[in-house]
């Protein structure tokens, strides 16, 4: 009697694992003419990101990393490792010296035809560390707020485009007596709301948080975080958190890259870069916040 003996379907797996959403290849930006000797003269050994030579300052420097659909990528480093350069670099703010940035279905948006302006507003949003100082304006009603980028991606349906945004304003914690309300009269935890809304209301692809916390009490940091793990894996963008707080990369990130004199010195999951760190300089992090 001969016997077949099949896989049950739970343990089947793909050949290859999918692409990523989020692809950065040797990304290098600086600010200066640049010489001969400004590799060897910065980084870690130098201690230092300005070149002795010329005095340009190399602020991120062949940074490379992965991002896939729902995950979330936490960079940290203290004041004037790169942070905002690379994430600026990310908003397609200027082409960088040299790298790539492939977004899934766009190619690599760095050498793309498509305007910057367009890229921005279907493939990489930016949440800023405060939504007026972001262009939200604070006389407006925050569904309003929202509304306008819903439009701006070529929504015409006005009946839709209300629900829509009314939707999300409500799950991202925002009551609906509340919608209507100049976004200048809430507090700054419900302008970041309105701010994550906005971004979220027609999903990018990439979605960049600059320190999406900073300035708000501990209860409300808690409750946005949760709120962003929460629609984030929802929506299936690639995240990617820039933040002093490792407390946040924490919450937010399945990996973690540290960046020093804009190089990438560690990268691993948080739980082994924050509670074990290999690198002095990650070392040095961890331990100035325990302090
Ligand atoms: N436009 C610029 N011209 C010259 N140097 C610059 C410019 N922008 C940034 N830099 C330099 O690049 C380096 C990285 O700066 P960046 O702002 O990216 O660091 P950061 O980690 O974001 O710091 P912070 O946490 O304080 O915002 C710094 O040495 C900074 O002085």
């Amino acid at each position: 009697m001969s016997v077949t003996i099949s896989a049950p379907d739970a343990v089947r797996v793909p050949l290859l694992p999918p692409p990523p959403l989020l692809a950065v290849n040797g990304l290098s930006r600086s600010f200066g003419p640049g010489c001969p000797r400004c590799e060897q003269l910065t980084g870690d050994a130098a201690g230092t990101s300005r070149c002795a030579a010329c005095g340009t300052v190399i602020a991120v420097h062949e940074v490379s990393f992965e991002v896939g659909a729902g995950e979330v990528i936490g960079i940290v480093g203290e004041s004037g490792s790169g942070k905002t350069t690379l994430l600026r670099s990310l908003h397609l703010d200027a082409v960088p010296g040299a790298g790539s940035m492939r977004v899934a279905g766009y190619g690599d948006l760095f050498t793309s035809s498509t305007p910057r302006t367009e890229l921005r507003r279907s493939a990489v949003v930016m949440v800023h560390q405060n939504a007026l100082a972001a262009g939200l304006s604070p006389g407006l009603a925050a569904e309003s707020n929202v509304a306008e980028r819903l439009l701006s991606t070529g929504c015409r349906n006005f009946t839709d485009a209300r629900g829509q945004v009314s939707g999300l304003l409500e799950e991202l914690g925002i009551h609906p007596s509340r919608h209507a309300d100049p976004l200048g009269t809430f507090s700054g935890g419900m302008q970041q709301r309105v701010q994550l809304a906005r971004a979220l209301v027609s999903p990018p692809r990439v979605l960049l948080l600059d320190e999406p916390t900073t300035g708000l009490d501990p209860s409300v940091q808690a409750d946005l975080l949760e709120t962003v793990q929460r629609v984030t894996d929802k929506l299936g963008s690639a995240t990617v958190v820039v933040s002093h707080d490792l407390d946040v990369v924490r919450i937010l990130a399945s990996r973690v890259l540290v960046l020093h004199y804009g190089r990438v010195v560690e990268h691993g999951i948080p739980e082994q870069v924050l509670d074990d760190p290999q690198h002095p300089y990650t070392q040095l992090l961890v331990a100035s916040r325990l302090r």
